[in-house]
């Protein structure tokens, strides 16, 4: 954006995103300030993947019990300001508490999660506090209407809480979770590690400690809760200074405790260190993580993606087909292609089942139900297939569809924003390229195997050519390559190279596999 502002009023913060000219993404973090490199993470990610980036500083009082530590909770806003500006952060929020409350506190209309997420856990020892910080996170998504809200996995509850607060009342936003920051001897990067005296920071090592111990035992093989707490307990309990407050293993979306790690686990503490309370946790996964691969149209996502998932134990998530499903459904119906909400209805009865087992063979696909594995390969489909695909109530409804596909993990999924948009906490991402001229002639030979020889190359290459400049510009979900994304081109590789590159790539983070 350019200008950088540093606003208190709503109405200020309202009028520079006024400003800007769209279609541009906003990127929201909310902090109390004190900003440190966990901040600075958050901040980072947000710059990468949004054209704007806001920035909230405010110590909320709503979310602190009166014995608390609202009054001295640490303060550096003019340092915290050149950070950001240093960040290329667009827009820093520091209201006052009358603008965000200007009728007080008493008698306030709140946001009340639901007790199972905030009875448990800090919520034991914090009442009210989680009603405090969903009433004050929701203003702010209301106020700065992000598309995307960054939240550290170190408030692992918090993070819980908000996404849930986001889908019961049906925000349009995305909630990101950025990995907790650590000192380079293990402590959790917090606002709060200024109180600690020289002794009580070395005390307050235990915790990431405990915490690697329980990563350990589990890594070797041990998904028993009372295990792992033991692990942690035991450890913590060398430290006379420290107080532990809980110990727990949970599910990190519902946070209802587990006895063992089926799937994934959060272990969670929190303790007393002097008059601090500290909080640390980790998640234990057994998933295997998501392979997200992007690239253009022709690139040879299909076929790598398919044989790597098979190399790997994955599901390939044929995410092509699914919107030719969704194509194919609207043409089935006659469906006015140019009437978009006609189109989103119509989308909207998708039931959408697919099986790639066979990495030989195309995706089997079903439509509620009907299987339509032929069909969605007509010409008819192909021509059509990207202008349903850019409509952004079609791509909402596809995505949801693809999130639950891949919400147990070992997913591997192709298409133009896995990797930025539908898993964007995907573990390893590709993005693979291939000229245009590369692209057509591939596409081409596949038609002439199919018998379909009416289109020529010239056709293929303007189509590709066409596709990817729409692609580009198209206000929902922008084709671009994830900051995190490794490039692969494979126009002087063969498909069994590109395969093994990524299959090494991806073995590399999850040896497992
Ligand atoms: N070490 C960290 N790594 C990643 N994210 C963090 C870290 N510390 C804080 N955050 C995130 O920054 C955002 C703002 O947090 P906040 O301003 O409360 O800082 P904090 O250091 O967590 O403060 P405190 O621990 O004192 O509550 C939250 O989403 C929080 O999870
Ligand atoms: C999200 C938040 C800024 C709301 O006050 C706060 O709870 C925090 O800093 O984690
Ligand atoms: N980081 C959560 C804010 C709080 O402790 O109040």
């Amino acid at each position: 954006m350019g200008t950088f502002h540093h606003v208190n009023t709503i109405v200020g913060l309202q009028t520079a995103l006024s400003h800007l000219t769209p279609p541009r993404t906003i990127g929201f973090v909310p902090t109390m300030g004190a900003l440190h490199r966990g901040h600075q993470s958050l901040i980072e990610r947000a710059r990468q993947d949004c054209d704007v980036v806001v920035v909230s500083i405010f110590i909320n009082p709503l979310q602190f019990a009166p014995h608390e530590d609202l009054e001295r909770y640490p303060r550096s806003l003019t340092a915290d300001l050149q950070l950001c500006r240093d960040l290329g952060v667009d827009i820093v929020f520091t209201p006052s508490v009358h603008e965000l409350y200007p009728h007080g506190l008493d008698g306030l209309t709140t946001v009340d999660p639901p007790k199972q997420l905030t009875s448990g856990l800090c919520g034991r020892s914090r009442p009210g506090h989680f009603r405090g910080v969903a009433t004050v996170v929701l203003k702010l998504l209301h106020i700065i209407q992000p598309d995307r809200a960054y939240f550290g996995q170190k408030d692992a509850q918090q993070l819980a809480i908000i996404r849930r607060c986001v889908a019961d009342l049906n925000l349009d936003v995305e909630i990101i979770a950025c990995p907790i920051v650590r000192d380079s001897d293990g402590l959790a990067l917090s606002s709060r590690n200024q109180y600690l005296s020289e002794r009580e920071r070395a005390t307050a090592l235990a915790l990431s400690q405990a915490l690697q111990l329980a990563t350990q035992a589990f890594r070797n093989g041990c998904v028993t809760a009372a295990i792992l707490r033991q692990q942690v307990t035991s450890h913590l309990q060398q430290f006379p200074d420290l107080r532990l407050d809980y110990a727990e293993l949970v599910h990190p979306d519902t946070l209802a405790p587990l006895e063992q790690v089926d799937t994934v686990g959060l272990l969670a503490i929190a303790a007393w260190v002097g008059n601090t309370r500290l909080i640390d946790n980790c998640l234990l996964d057994r998933r295997l993580g998501i392979l997200a691969i992007d690239g253009p149209a022709g690139a040879g996502k299909s076929t790598v993606t398919r044989q790597a998932a098979h190399a790997l134990g994955l599901q390939y998530l044929d995410t092509g087909a699914m919107y030719r499903a969704a194509t194919w459904w609207c043409l089935q119906h006659h469906i006015d292609l140019t009437d978009e909400v006609a189109v989103v209805e119509a989308v909207a009865q998708c039931r959408i089942r697919l099986d790639s087992r066979d990495p030989n063979q195309p995706s089997q696909v079903w439509l509620n139900d009907q299987d339509i594995t032929a069909a969605i390969r007509s010409l008819e489909v192909t021509q059509r297939v990207s202008q349903v695909a850019a409509l952004p109530g079609v791509r909402r409804l596809m995505v949801q569809q693809q999130r639950q596909m891949g919400a147990q993990g070992g997913v591997a999924a192709e298409g133009r924003d896995i990797g930025t948009h539908v898993f964007p906490e995907a573990g390893v991402k590709i993005f693979l390229t291939a000229s245009s001229q590369e692209r057509a002639k591939r596409r081409w030979q596949e038609l002439q195997e199919q018998g379909q020889q009416e289109i020529t190359y010239e056709d293929l290459l303007q189509q590709i050519i066409e596709r990817d400049t729409a692609d580009q510009q198209r206000a929902c979900a922008p084709f671009r390559k994830a900051a995190d994304a490794i490039e692969v081109c494979t126009d002087n590789l063969s498909i069994a190279d590109v395969i093994d590159k990524i299959v090494h790539l991806y073995r590399s983070r999850y040896p497992q596999a």
